[in-house]
């Protein structure tokens, strides 16, 4: 393993990292040496948009962290206005048959893979974080939260439908009601907002904050017996876990299916044009 002193990109100078895999190019996890945390940053622009490649690098760098007896992972973006702008729409749109196959099956493993990981998790969320990217931080046990940006799962307003495993990981925070309601609505949460009803737990001003914030809630199990609180955790999340793994095959087919209705294509179609014609003006 490559143990490179990244000086340079930690955020508090005195403290040494770790650079545990250089090897991927769309996610980078570097391990606190002080504090044995490892920070797992996304990388993929414009907008980290979850595609086939992001989500096999995401779930390698949780394979790495689990397997480097991590004392937890904190998930950001090295993009500084956007956390994950979610599924990337391109992968969903006039898909590949193939292709999209594999694509929906490495999100389910990402998504298994975070909501169940063994270790503390959190999320330091520096930008908008729609849809795919609030899965992904909501499948954290603790978010912490910048500044007027989004946070939402919105899939209604594109057309399409959260599946159970995303509505699941939206009730493990929200109250019931708050969750069905916003998930019906497809509605974007501001930070204060988000804050407000709990889907994030801090604001912070800069993300080195929100990265030390992390940290903090990470440093509150130091003194937790790990296996006590990871077989906890799990008690809590293996309803939701086996729900996804005993209906893997048929999630994908339904996802297929659905996404496959020229309706349904014909409304990512309009929404990615508007998207592009946003970006233009
Ligand atoms: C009952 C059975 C159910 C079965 C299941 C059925 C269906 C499956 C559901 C799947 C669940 C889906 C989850 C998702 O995650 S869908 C994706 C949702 N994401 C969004 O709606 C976000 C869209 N993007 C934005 O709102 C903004 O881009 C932004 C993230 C706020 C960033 O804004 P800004 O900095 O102003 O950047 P631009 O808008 O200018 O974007 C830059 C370029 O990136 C392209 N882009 C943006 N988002 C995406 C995306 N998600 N996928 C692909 N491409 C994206 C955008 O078009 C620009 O491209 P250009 O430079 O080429 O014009």
């Amino acid at each position: 393993m490559m143990r490179t002193k990244l000086l340079s990109l930690v955020p508090r100078a005195t403290v040494a990292c770790r650079h545990m895999s250089s090897a991927t190019k769309l996610t980078t996890v570097e391990v606190n040496d002080k504090t044995g945390i490892a920070t797992l940053t996304m990388n993929r622009p414009p907008v980290n948009g979850l595609n086939l490649e992001l989500l096999r690098d995401l779930q390698q760098s949780i394979e790495e962290i689990e397997g480097n007896k991590s004392c937890g992972l904190i998930l950001t973006s090295s993009n500084p206005t956007i956390f994950s702008a979610g599924l990337d729409i391109l992968e969903m749109y006039k898909p590949d048959k193939e292709r999209i196959r594999a694509f929906w099956t490495q999100l389910q493993d990402v998504w298994l893979a975070l909501y169940g990981s063994s270790v503390p998790t959190a999320a330091a969320i520096n930008g908008h974080s729609p849809a795919g990217g609030c899965l992904l931080a909501a499948s954290c046990e603790y978010r912490v939260m910048l500044p007027k940006f989004t946070i939402g799962l919105n899939e209604t307003q594109l057309g399409i439908v959260a599946p159970q495993w995303f509505m699941s990981t939206y009730l493990s925070i929200l109250p019931r009601r708050e969750a069905e309601r916003s998930l019906n609505q497809g509605r974007m949460f501001t930070t204060e907002e988000a804050l407000r009803v709990g889907l994030v737990d801090e604001i912070a001003s800069s993300k080195e904050e929100a990265l030390a914030k992390c940290a903090d809630f990470i440093a509150t199990f130091a003194k937790v017996n790990p296996l006590a609180r990871s077989l906890t955790k799990q008690q809590f999340r293996s309803a939701d876990l086996q729900q996804l793994e005993n209906e893997r095959v048929q999630d994908l087919e339904k996802f297929l299916f659905f996404i496959n209705q020229p309706a349904v294509q014909k409304g990512l179609g309009i929404y990615l044009e508007s998207l592009k014609k946003k970006s233009k003006n």
